[in-house]
């Protein structure tokens, strides 16, 4: 399968007046052409960072120290910044998590896409505004030609929402990258965007990075998964490969926090205890060991290696080393010949 995109060893840190945050820490994975690949992991994992590092949109005091993000031909990290400006936004595009905070409140969200196709191709007013109509439909914002002329405040939450996919797919971008799109919206609306992002990527093949610390959402959209912790990358694998046959103990706290639709109604839902690492001061061994129920001595003192379990299933943990011992190891039976 064709890779649209592939990030090999990504380091990404902020320099704050308190040292040297590593948000990212030797993240490695790849886009195939037209697969959604979802990226779950707590709050402070490192899914924006690596987002925002992929678009270059780190902002004051974010840096890539290390690292290749490779798009076709071109590594995005040395391009200089007017060549990025061409990818950015119309080859890869994203779509965050509050649409308010992206939209301008004083334009009409029909100007606003409009703009983007200004920015980006060579369409003539009439033909831009003609193809904003069109990804109006395309996104089922109804009565496309009267919304043009609306402004953000008359949009629910879910209508700004498509406006942003709209704007995001106006340069039919070959990767778009979707950052908690429906975090911030109920659950109905948040199923509606779930199906016209599902439909879209069906009809137009783009390839999407779909980031969410929802595992119910990434079962029902995703094929394959990434599993973020302390800035790195603790387990990748299929759909079926990481809720069947999980591999990590982070992953397994992960899934017993997931409400279940056939499991009872009393059963609480159990959340995993601790905090996450201090990333301006990350550990030398495990990222999870301290909050893991299974760590033994070797996990807070060597960081574990990645173990390869199938094509297309990894994970980073102690437990899968032949050596490991077999009592309380969720593991045993997985471990691989050669790990
Ligand atoms: N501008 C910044 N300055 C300093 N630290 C930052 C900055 N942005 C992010 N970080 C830190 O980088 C780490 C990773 O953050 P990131 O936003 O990628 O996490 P996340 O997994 O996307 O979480 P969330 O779901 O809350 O967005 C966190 O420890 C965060 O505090």
């Amino acid at each position: 399968m064709e890779n649209v995109l592939e990030i090999d060893d990504l380091h990404t840190s902020f320099f704050t007046r308190h040292g040297e945050v590593q948000a990212v820490r030797g993240v490695s994975f790849s886009l195939a052409k037209g697969e959604i690949l979802g990226v779950v992991g707590e709050s402070g994992s490192g899914k924006s960072v690596t987002a925002m590092s992929v678009m270059q949109l780190l902002g004051r005091g974010g840096k890539i120290t290390g690292g290749s993000v490779r798009f076709g031909d071109t590594d995005l990290v040395t391009l200089p910044e007017e060549q990025l400006r061409d990818v950015r936004g119309a080859r890869i595009s994203m779509v965050f998590q509050d649409p308010m905070s992206s939209l301008n409140p004083l334009i009409t969200v029909g100007k606003q896409v409009q703009e983007m196709l200004d920015t980006h191709t060579q369409l003539s007013k009439a033909e831009a505004k003609a193809r904003v109509l069109e990804l109006f439909a395309l996104v089922r914002i109804p009565e496309p030609e009267r919304r043009y002329d609306s402004y953000p405040h008359e949009f629910s939450g879910g209508m700004r929402q498509r406006v942003m996919i709209a704007m995001a797919l106006a340069c039919d971008p070959e990767v778009l990258i979707a950052d908690e799109p429906t975090t911030a919206l109920d659950v109905t609306i948040q199923d509606q965007i779930l199906r016209i992002l599902r439909r879209l990527q069906a009809e137009l093949g783009m390839s999407v990075v779909f980031i969410t610390h929802d595992l119910g959402v990434v079962a029902e959209l995703c094929s394959r998964v990434i599993v973020m912790y302390g800035g790195t990358i603790v387990e990748e694998g299929t759909l079926d490969e990481i809720f069947t046959h999980t591999a990590h103990p982070y992953t397994l706290g992960l899934l017993k926090s997931v409400p279940r639709i056939d499991g009872d109604r009393g059963h609480r839902l159990e959340s995993i205890p601790g905090s996450p690492p201090d990333l301006l001061d990350p550990p030398k061994g495990c990222p999870f060991a301290a909050r893991c129920e299974f760590a033994r001595n070797i996990c807070s003192e060597t960081p574990p290696p990645e173990v390869r379990l199938s094509e297309t299933h990894t994970s980073r943990c102690h437990l899968l080393a032949q050596a490991a011992p077999s009592e309380n190891n969720p593991f045993a039976e997985m471990r691989p010949a050669h790990a």
